[in-house]
């Protein structure tokens, strides 16, 4: 029996023993870095001369570590293993699946600050952004493998009296598992034990910008019992690789977590039937989102203001749930933006994130430095700019808060993703109105009202059509097992991470009636 499952707590960094602890990791963390890491495919560790170079965000100069990178021949070594494996992994006891991230689990929880520093390191997370991640990755292995357990024990269905009828699921197959960068542990964790716990085995291809990670939850599974061949580590590039395990005849499912560009073209070249394919490739692709918080008029406007300054710039909006419009109705409007500018300005600091009194840190690339500033350079024609709106890349990369007023609906900024620290505000005449902005992006992934009026707050219920919608409170932070997370439209398949039907999507299902 296992214990019911229940979020890992985050970690009081205003305690000064995990202040220390944190701090210890990071220096331990420091003294470990600009090392080569292999590949592992089948259990082997494989070093390439080819190496992926992995910087602190936060200072270019620094490197974490260097990554040895798949060609196609590796993946294709790689393939055959994890299909090899998944003639004997398919047979396997659920239980002995799900122990393993029991296990896994129980390491990274007794490791929990190594971890969190590393992703301090790695991905330029404030301390409070990279040990919500930490804990999100234990949370999936705890929730998934229960989750595990429950499907199990199958689904019940009506006999007659002549027959024995059964239900249940079993694995698909080989699986190819590209996460992204910014949730670096918990996303690339997540999407890969989901599918090795449902019995299949599988690729895992994780960010270019954010390998190691995906290698130190390699060695934590492996100390937990995880069989060779089972999981295989190839990062490399999204084109070359990715491309060629997509459209690989024996891939039998794809689950892809990243940008929208990338998502639509995976989906389109799975849907291809390949020679010597034998099924239609499965496909889970969760992409990005535009989300909007609506302050009504009847409304607690000092919480509204947290609510958007938080889920704006937490992680410097590197979030696909991250704030990045604001429709308030034009009774509150100017009020509101007042409150977001004035706590913008005083508490939304910024600097390299191994110093906990920095609210943001960097954002992860040169290219993603590039983007955001060209937004923001479109942001000044089409808005009024209110704080922010600079950037500094000569150590690394770092972009201010930055908040636009009066900005028109359909603006390019206020209708393409920006994936990073930029907020747009709108006005709206009405509630109705508000939710008619609301719903006018191509995304649907999270949203928020901040509102006082019930009748208001059900018409959203019905209406404001995001996967993930919150009342009173910001539109980020879904936990596991509390608020299963996954977007409509736009933002993708909407499978629905850390739910009840998650795993299902890496199942089929299969009917036997006997006659007796
Ligand atoms: N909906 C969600 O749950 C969710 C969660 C996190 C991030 N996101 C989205 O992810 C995006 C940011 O992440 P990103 O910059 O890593 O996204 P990205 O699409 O650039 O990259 C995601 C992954 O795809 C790989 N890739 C690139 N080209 C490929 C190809 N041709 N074939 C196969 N794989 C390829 C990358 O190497 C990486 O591993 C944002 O749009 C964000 O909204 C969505
Ligand atoms: N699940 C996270 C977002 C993941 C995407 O970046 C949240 O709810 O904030």
């Amino acid at each position: 029996m296992v214990v019911p499952y229940k979020h890992e707590p985050f970690t009081d960094f205003s305690v000064e023993e995990n202040r220390r602890a944190l701090e210890a990791a990071i220096k331990q963390v420091e003294s470990d870095l600009g090392k080569d890491y292999p590949l592992i495919i089948g259990g082997e560790r494989i070093m390439t001369d080819d190496k992926i170079k992995v910087v602190n965000p936060a200072n270019k100069k620094e490197v974490i570590g260097y990554v040895s990178k798949a060609n196609q021949d590796l993946a294709e070594k790689a393939h055959r293993i994890a299909d090899e494996t998944f003639d004997w992994w398919r047979k396997t006891k659920a239980q002995f699946r799900a122990d393993i991230l029991f296990r896994a689990a129980a390491i990274v929880r007794r490791r929990k600050h190594e971890f969190t520093a590393h992703l301090v390191k790695e991905g330029g997370k404030p301390w409070k952004e990279a040990d919500a991640d930490t804990a999100e990755a234990i949370d999936f292995m705890e929730f998934y493998g229960r989750q595990m357990l429950e499907i199990d024990k199958g689904v019940e269905i009506n006999s007659r009296p002549i027959e024995n009828n059964r239900f249940h699921y079993i694995p698909l197959g080989v699986g190819v598992v590209i996460s992204p960068w910014n949730f670096l542990f918990a996303i690339m964790c997540g999407t890969t034990v989901a599918a090795m716990v449902s019995g299949n085995t599988v690729l895992l291809k994780p960010a270019s910008a954010t390998p190691i990670i995906a290698y130190k939850m390699m060695e934590v599974l492996e100390e937990a019992g995880l069989p060779k061949g089972v999981i295989n580590y190839i990062p490399g590039s999204g084109k070359e690789v990715g491309d060629y395990l997509v459209d690989h005849p024996r891939t039998r499912f794809v689950s892809f977590t990243g940008s929208r560009e990338v998502g639509t073209r995976i989906f389109e070249r799975a849907a291809k039937v390949h020679e010597g394919q034998k099924w239609l490739k499965r496909t889970i692709i969760e992409m990005g989102g535009k989300d909007t918080i609506v302050v009504d008029k009847d409304s607690d406007l000092e919480l509204a203001a947290d609510a958007i300054t938080y889920s704006a710039f937490g992680f410097s909006g590197q979030k696909c749930s991250a704030c990045s419009r604001v429709v308030a109705h034009e009774e509150v409007y100017d009020e509101l933006l007042d409150r977001v500018v004035h706590k913008t300005k005083e508490h939304v600091n910024y600097g390299d994130p191994t110093d906990n009194s920095h609210y943001m840190g960097p954002v992860i690339d040169q290219g993603a430095y590039d983007k955001i500033m060209d937004y923001i350079k479109i942001g000044k024609e089409e808005g009024k700019l209110m704080a922010g709106g600079k950037g500094d890349d000569s150590k690394g990369w770092f972009i201010e808060p930055t908040v636009f007023a009066d900005l028109a609906p359909d603006a390019t900024i206020m209708q393409e993703e920006i994936f990073g620290p930029v907020v747009g505000f709108t006005k709206a005449k009405s509630f109705d109105e508000a939710l008619e902005i609301a719903n006018n992006t191509e995304y649907g992934l999270t949203g928020a009202v901040i509102s006082n009026n019930r009748a208001h707050i059900e018409k959203a219920r019905e209406d404001f059509h995001v996967g993930n919608l919150y009342f009173n409170r910001g539109c980020t932070a879904a936990i596991v097992g509390y608020h299963p997370f996954g977007g409509f439209n736009m933002s993708g398949t909407d499978s629905k991470a850390g739910g009840p039907d998650y795993l299902i999507h890496h199942m089929q299902g299969k009917t036997t009636s006997e006659m007796l």
